[in-house]
């Protein structure tokens, strides 16, 4: 039984992931080595909590979790069933979280990991008891967004994923489990196959940035929220499917390294969002709104696709 959480990291994805633990009747103990982290966080906890009201998930009748903030990393995990690890996307930096909870933590208490994509035999092989460890890959934002991937490294225990993906549906979430841990899992590698192509045509002059947007928002983006992509083969017919792919396939977007367009934005230091600038503009004075305008709508839609409105 999963009752005390202990989050490791509190950047983009901590805080969200933490308010909707508490709202399925969680204790979570949050931390992070960066003091503006843990300075950051309640304003985003606050922020996740008014759109968890908005889409009536949990409170205090479901339980009574909590979210409870530490500077020290003993406190954090100590008691802990379950340790979700989500600091920077880098083998060695996720490596050294490992080495520091394993004399912390119980044999038994499970560590998942929130990795966008890194197998999770790669990750496993740094901490003792390599079955207690899950990938547990939440999509952005986490209080929002319901599904979550479930993966299995080569040491990973079957009961592991048992206990995660029984406790996700408990939560009210959408586990999906992914047999083959492949890097990317699923998720990513469907978003990276997207984003490669479309990063390849702006940089090509083929569209511009605005235009791209709204071709896969109101074409694609739309419909695959009610109609899954398997089930729009099925829709699209797959003697079409096949007639297309015969001439399509091989012109699709196949480079390995990430198209230069990216590295000279780096470069720059126009990072998106978090720089004010990236391949849009973000004035500082409309960020918050900008954030608060995505959530409702996100909160809208997703309550129409569970029938709730
Ligand atoms: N940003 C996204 O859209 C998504 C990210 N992820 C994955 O989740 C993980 C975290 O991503 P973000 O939240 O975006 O990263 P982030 O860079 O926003 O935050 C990471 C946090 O970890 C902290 N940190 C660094 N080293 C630490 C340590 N030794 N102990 C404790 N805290 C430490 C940093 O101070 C920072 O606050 C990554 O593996 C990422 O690939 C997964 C889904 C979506
Ligand atoms: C660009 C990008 N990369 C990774 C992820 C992730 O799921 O890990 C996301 C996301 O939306 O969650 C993302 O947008």
């Amino acid at each position: 039984m999963i009752r005390r959480i202990a989050i490791i990291g509190l950047g983009t994805m901590g805080p969200g992931m933490a308010a909707r633990l508490a709202r399925g009747g969680i204790d979570v103990v949050a931390y992070d080595v960066a003091a503006e982290a843990i300075a950051r966080a309640p304003a985003m906890l606050a922020a996740a909590d008014s759109v968890l009201d908005a889409l009536a998930i949990g409170g205090p009748a479901a339980g009574g979790g909590s979210v409870r903030l530490t500077t020290d990393l003993a406190d954090a995990v100590s008691g802990a069933d379950l340790v979700i690890e989500n600091v920077p996307e880098n083998i060695a930096i996720k490596a050294e979280v490992y080495r520091a909870i394993d004399g912390l933590i119980s044999a038994d208490t499970i560590v998942a990991s929130d990795t966008s994509g890194i197998p999770i035999t790669k990750l496993q092989a740094h901490i003792s008891n390599p079955g207690r460890m899950v990938g547990m890959h939440w999509s952005n934002p986490p209080h929002i967004i319901p599904m979550i991937e479930v993966i299995a490294g080569e040491a990973t225990a079957p009961a592991t994923v048992a206990v995660i993906r029984d406790f996700i549906r408990g939560l009210g979430l959408l586990p999906v489990l992914v047999k083959k841990d492949v890097p990317g899992f699923v998720e990513n590698r469907v978003l990276y196959a997207l984003l490669r192509e479309v990063v390849d045509l702006v940089e090509r002059g083929v569209i511009e940035p605005e235009d791209v947007d709204t071709c896969v928002s109101w074409g694609i983006g739309y419909k695959l929220a009610v109609v899954g992509p398997m089930a729009l083969l099925d829709m699209a017919g797959l003697d079409i499917y096949n007639s297309v792919s015969t001439f399509l396939n091989e012109d699709l977007c196949d480079r390995k390294d990430v198209a230069p367009m990216i590295g000279r934005k780096i470069e720059a230091g126009t990072l998106g969002i978090k720089s004010g600038q990236g391949v849009y503009s973000y004035p500082r004075d409309g960020i918050a709104q900008l954030q608060r305008d995505r959530a409702q709508k996100l909160v809208a839609i997703r309550r129409i696709l569970e029938g709730r409105d």
